[in-house]
């Protein structure tokens, strides 16, 4: 699919890449760039990624980059409320795809604490996460076909609250229907405004969903994504 049939917002850009390997690649040297030029002028920074099955192969990408990983601050944009024992942990995703090798001596902070449901250990997170500056310096999203992102879900009952910039909650339960877990995300106020912004895609369903984002973007709560479909976001995007 060529670019314009995308009609994204002006100044969005999309890098399309044969394999998820490649795109891989290029989103890694991109964020390490962005990472190591804020540490130029900043003493931390912080890198918010997101779960799910894309992610792996930037994840093993980005590990190997030679960064002052001391300095940096790496946390997720959202959590399935399970043990980190559990396949279906991004903390565990995150653990042992990302924060090894050199990428071991980043700082986690982490959205999954001790309570039985999300609104149980929402008070542990939002302590976690107060060294946390705003805006984040660089963030990875990925998209789900309902258009959602992190855990912003279109059906979740606590939607218009995480979307809610004016609120001063980064983080927020989320308890979408359509979801096997319970969820903790960042809420929107804390993951707009990134220095850097990438939204990481694989495959031809979902270019069709960004796709369908493009088509009505003002209406953010049908699909939470276009949100962020604004100018700077950087789209990688392979097959
Ligand atoms: O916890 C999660 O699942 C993610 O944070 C979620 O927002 C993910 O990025 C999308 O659902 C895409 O997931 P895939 O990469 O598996 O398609």
């Amino acid at each position: 699919m060529k670019m314009h049939d995308l009609n994204l917002p002006e100044s969005v850009d999309a890098y399309f890449f044969d394999t998820p390997g490649d795109t891989a690649v290029a989103l890694a040297d991109a964020v390490a760039k962005h990472l190591s030029e804020r540490l130029l002028i900043a003493p931390r920074a912080s890198l918010v990624v997101s779960g799910g099955s894309t992610p792996l192969p930037f994840f093993e990408a980005l590990r190997e980059k030679p960064l002052d990983w001391a300095r940096i601050d790496v946390l997720l944009a959202d959590e399935r409320w399970v043990s980190e024992d559990d396949n279906d942990s991004n903390t565990r995703l995150v653990r042992e795809s990302l924060l090894q090798g050199p990428a071991s001596e980043a700082r986690y902070l982490s959205l999954k604490q001790p309570g039985d449901t999300p609104a149980d250990g929402l008070a542990a997170a939002e302590t976690a996460l107060e060294e946390l500056h705003l805006p984040l310096d660089v963030l990875i999203l990925g998209m789900g076909n309902d258009g959602h992102t992190a855990s912003l879900f279109p059906d979740a009952p606590e939607l218009d609250q995480a979307l809610d910039t004016d609120s001063a909650a980064i983080v927020a339960p989320m308890t979408p229907p359509s979801q096997p877990q319970k969820r903790i995300t960042l809420t929107l106020r804390a993951l707009s405004r990134a220095g850097f912004t990438a939204l990481h895609l694989k495959g031809d369903d979902k270019l069709k969903t960004l796709q369908g984002a493009c088509s009505d973007i003002e209406n953010i709560r049908e699909m939470p994504i276009r949100a962020f479909l604004k100018p700077g976001l950087q789209v990688y995007w392979s097959a």
